[in-house]
């Protein structure tokens, strides 16, 4: 995205306090046709007062503000004329620093969360009275600053929103930014159009292009590279427009490391090669990630363990890729489809939390020698599905449901053995088939099937007692997994995978649903 002059389009700074969202944020903002920049919440206020923004949006973060070492706001903010929004943390801040209060109350609330809009004023202006946000927290404004008028409040929270329109400030408590929040970006362009007075000026410009030209100058007239391949959408739009900037320059790398689902690795040599044409290579890798896997249960070092593996078959790949490649051919870059979401999860952040390492960014050794071409890190899913469409991908790649790098071995709370992957392949290969047969893919985000291989359970099947495992089912609802809500599944389809996980795989003699949204829970359990 290139900078706008600094004339032609008002500018919006988002200030990061350590947010799952931050990002989110600074695309909502580029929604409502409004310039946005991402800046750390240790940016002096002159230095962000010197680039001329319209608005400041103050964002969320895992702090408490009255922490000694929270990320803390200068008062002078307030005093720069400067239009101000906070979200969450950001509206904590602003009530501790304009005079109102904020207290651990026990009240905290994660999830779907009903408001009450008591007062509309600007901010809340047309919304329904009553409906549903997505909130994180567990402290509360229990005071507003003065001046300022409550305009929401919850069951549990008496200030849910706030705003003092003559000062050009405003805050809410819950994520107006998250898809799940009902009328979320309308309270935005409230702010930004109506309290902040921005213009609405800003297109979002061609990111395939943009990308293709960009990756173009970082390898080079001559330079080579790999790109891991999972056969899902991210790697194969990753893929498509590193082919595009540097056309069989690229190779493509599978590795199957036999934590796939079943018929996953056949479909993949079969089908994506036909829809792309892209050169391929598959690494049969089972036995060097189970071994290295043995006797771990502890998700974080699985997660390692599988991250710096993944490494050392891309490199072992590089080393055959060059043998044929032509004379004084060297390999030194790595494509991946690393996602936005895989960045901050991973807490890669000004301050955010790690969540999970995930395997192709936390998950990385630190002796890695390839340099990473990622050009889908600033991206969220719904985006990636929208440049793979434009250019040209099939729907069955684009509309894939997310599988992660990390693959069963994080569906298997406990021990990953090849014996437990065959069990779990089962019962996740006749979720799958069922919810294809339903009609659902499409309406379904993603549908980890989850097998909880330390617990036991007693049953009764062909009047006889069994002992055995119980799966999870975890269907949700999302766009840009930053988010998500368990998916209502018909009962009679949740009928049909339960009879026939527990007829059909002998282990397996209980089946649950998860019904966690995302916050508090995530979508994978590990
Ligand atoms: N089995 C695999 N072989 C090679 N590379 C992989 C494999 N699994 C994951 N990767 C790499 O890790 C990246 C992140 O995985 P992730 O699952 O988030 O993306 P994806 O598989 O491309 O898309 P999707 O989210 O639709 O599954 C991939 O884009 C790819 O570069
Ligand atoms: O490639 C990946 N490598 C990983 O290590 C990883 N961990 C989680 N995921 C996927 O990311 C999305 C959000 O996951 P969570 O809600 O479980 O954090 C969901 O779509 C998850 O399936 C991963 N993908
Ligand atoms: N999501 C947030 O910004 C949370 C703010 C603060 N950590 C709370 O729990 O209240
Ligand atoms: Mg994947």
């Amino acid at each position: 995205m290139t900078a706008p002059g600094n004339s032609e389009h008002d500018l919006v700074l988002v200030v990061d306090f350590g947010a799952q969202y931050a990002q989110l944020i600074a695309r909502r903002v580029r929604e409502a046709r409004v310039y946005s920049e991402i800046v750390p919440h240790t940016m002096p206020v002159a230095e962000m007062v010197a680039k001329g923004p319209k608005a400041i949006i103050l964002s969320g973060g895992p702090s408490s503000v009255y922490a000694e070492d929270a990320p803390s706001l200068d008062p002078a903010i307030f005093e720069t004329g400067t239009a101000v929004f906070g979200m969450c943390y950001g509206f904590q801040l602003m009530a501790q620093g304009l005079g109102g209060q904020v207290d651990a109350t026990g009240a905290r609330e994660y999830g779907r969360t009903r408001v009450h809009v008591g007062h509309a004023g600007t901010l809340l202006g047309g919304i329904p009275t009553e409906h549903n946000v997505w909130m994180s927290h567990g402290d509360s404004v229990t005071a507003a600053p003065e001046g300022f008028e409550v305009l929401a409040s919850t069951a549990v929270t008496p200030v849910a929103a706030f705003e003092n329109v003559d000062r050009g400030f405003a805050g809410v408590q819950w994520h107006p930014e998250v898809l799940h929040t009902e009328h979320g970006q309308k309270v935005l362009e409230h702010f930004l159009w109506d309290i902040a007075g921005c213009g609405q000026t800003w297109t979002i410009g061609n990111i395939a292009d943009e990308q293709i030209e960009r990756i173009r100058e970082q390898i080079g007239p001559d330079g080579r590279a790999i790109c891991a391949l999972s056969g899902g959408v991210d790697s194969a739009v990753a893929a498509a427009i590193v082919q595009k900037a540097v056309g069989d320059r690229l190779t493509c790398v599978y590795v199957d490391h036999g934590l796939m689902r079943k018929g996953e690795t056949e479909q993949i040599e079969r089908d994506f090669v036909a829809a792309t044409g892209t050169k391929l290579v598959v690494v049969d890798a089972e036995k060097q990630f189970l071994e290295a896997l043995a006797g771990v249960t502890d998700p974080e070092t699985k997660r390692k363990i599988i991250g710096r593996e993944f490494i050392r078959t891309f490199e072992a790949a590089e080393v055959e890729i060059i043998k044929s490649a032509p004379e004084g051919a060297t390999v030194s870059f790595l494509v991946q489809g690393t996602l936005y979401p895989d960045v901050v999860e991973s807490g890669g952040g000004a301050g955010t939390s790690n969540i999970k390492s995930h395997h192709n960014v936390g998950g990385l050794p630190e002796d890695l020698e390839f340099e990473l071409v990622e050009p889908l890190r600033t991206l969220f899913k719904d985006e990636v599905r929208l440049v793979g469409e434009q250019l040209g991908l099939p729907p069955e790649i684009v509309w894939r449901h997310p599988f992660p790098g990390p693959g069963l071995g994080i569906r298997i709370i406990g021990e990953v053995t090849r014996e437990r992957l065959d069990i779990l392949r089962e019962a996740d290969a006749i979720a799958r088939a069922e919810l294809t047969a339903a009609g659902l893919d499409r309406d379904i985000w993603q549908f980890p099937v989850v097998l909880l291989a330390d617990v036991r359970s007693v049953g009764v099947q062909g009047d006889g007692r069994t002992y055995g495992h119980p799966v999870v089912l975890r269907p949700v609802t999302s766009e840009d997994a930053m988010t998500a809500d368990w998916a209502r599944i018909p009962y009679d389809v949740l009928e049909r995978i339960s009879t026939r996980i527990t007829n059909e795989v002998r282990e397996i003699n209980r089946v649950t649903v998860d019904i966690t949204s995302k916050p508090p829970g995530t979508i994978e359990w590990e």
